[in-house]
């Protein structure tokens, strides 16, 4: 394990916002560490980072103790935390070699990061002038620059576009393939961490309510076919007799856990052939809001 947490726990005045995390995360994996605004997420973060010290609890990253081998075991970690620390007034370049000449790492690396991160078409441009994509990239490259085995993110995609969230997620899950690192990265939405995850940890309240390979997750996280319908319960109650298992209704729509195409086929068939109006059916996955009801209730 790159990552291997037993009983962290961490208190705010009397709030306690880690509650005994026992985080595992292999080499080599993509780990989203998902939760809800407030659930514990930036605390964990920095904890591991040695930001904050644990009120209880063991970090061991790269095998080792952090409380004994901090330095050894920071120097290999990239990271951004909340906003990345960028000069506003000089070029996207010239943050990198300042870094790098604060690093002691050779400037060559700089090129080399410019172009990983998609950058070298704006390399001479003031950083000010990049977009937050941008800037978010920058970011990931100034973390990369000494060429850390492991990289900490939190939240990377916050406010990002829908392009911004894909480059990024390109650049995250060719960083694993082609340069064998380990990504931790953080957000409160699901869907976007599915989408490149090998391994999830999911946080609320402090408390980690399912750690496990995304396969594990998507075995419970089944996704629900929703029909958009004139009349829901006269929908629902047909739907019911013909022994679908209708999980939820309301004043719009109605929900039965998706199993294929063809059910969906015939389900509007069988809606159309008793006269009921359909708007819609469509495959929707689930949020993270009802995957956690499935788990607790699994639980
Ligand atoms: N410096 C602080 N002092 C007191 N309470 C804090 C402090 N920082 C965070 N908290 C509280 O700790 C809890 C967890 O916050 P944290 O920032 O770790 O959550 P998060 O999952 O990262 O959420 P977000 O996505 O909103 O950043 C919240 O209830 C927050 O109000």
């Amino acid at each position: 394990m790159v990552i291997s947490t037993e009983g962290l726990s961490f208190t705010f005045g009397k709030q306690q916002v880690v509650k005994s995390l026992a985080l595992q995360v292999p080499e080599g994996s993509i780990y989203g560490f998902l939760g809800p605004n407030g659930a514990g997420k930036t605390t964990t973060i920095k904890l591991l980072l040695n930001l904050l010290k644990p009120d209880a609890g063991d970090i061991h990253i790269f095998g080792q103790d952090i409380k004994t081998r901090r330095i050894q075991i920071l120097k290999q970690i990239g990271s951004l935390i909340e906003q990345p620390a960028i000069y506003q007034h000089l070029t996207g370049k010239e943050n990198l070699l300042n870094r790098a000449l604060l690093l002691q790492v050779p400037d060559t690396r700089v090129d080399d990061m410019l172009a990983l991160v998609q950058l070298s078409n704006a390399a001479n441009k003031k950083a000010g002038q990049y977009s937050l994509g941008m800037k978010q990239r920058l970011g990931i490259a100034l973390a990369l620059l000494p060429d850390p085995k492991l990289l900490i993110l939190d939240e990377p995609t916050n406010g990002l576009d829908p392009n911004g969230i894909i480059e990024i997620r390109e650049l995250l899950k060719k960083l694993v393939a082609e340069h064998g690192k380990t990504v931790f990265i953080s957000s409160h939405l699901l869907g976007e961490i599915e989408r490149m995850a090998t391994h999830v940890g999911i946080i609320n309240g402090g408390a980690m309510l399912f750690q496990g390979s995304i396969a594990d997750l998507q075995a419970i996280s089944k996704p629900l076919v929703r029909i958009e319908a004139a009349n829901t319960v006269d929908a629902a109650n047909l739907l019911t007799r013909n022994n679908y298992d209708v999980t939820e209704v309301n004043d719009e729509n109605l929900f039965v856990p998706y199993i294929s195409k063809q059910q969906m086929g015939d389900i509007n068939a069988l809606l159309n052939k008793n006269n009921q109006v359909v708007y819609s059916i469509v495959k929707q996955q689930k949020d993270l809001e009802k995957l956690f009801l499935d788990i607790t209730q699994k639980a």
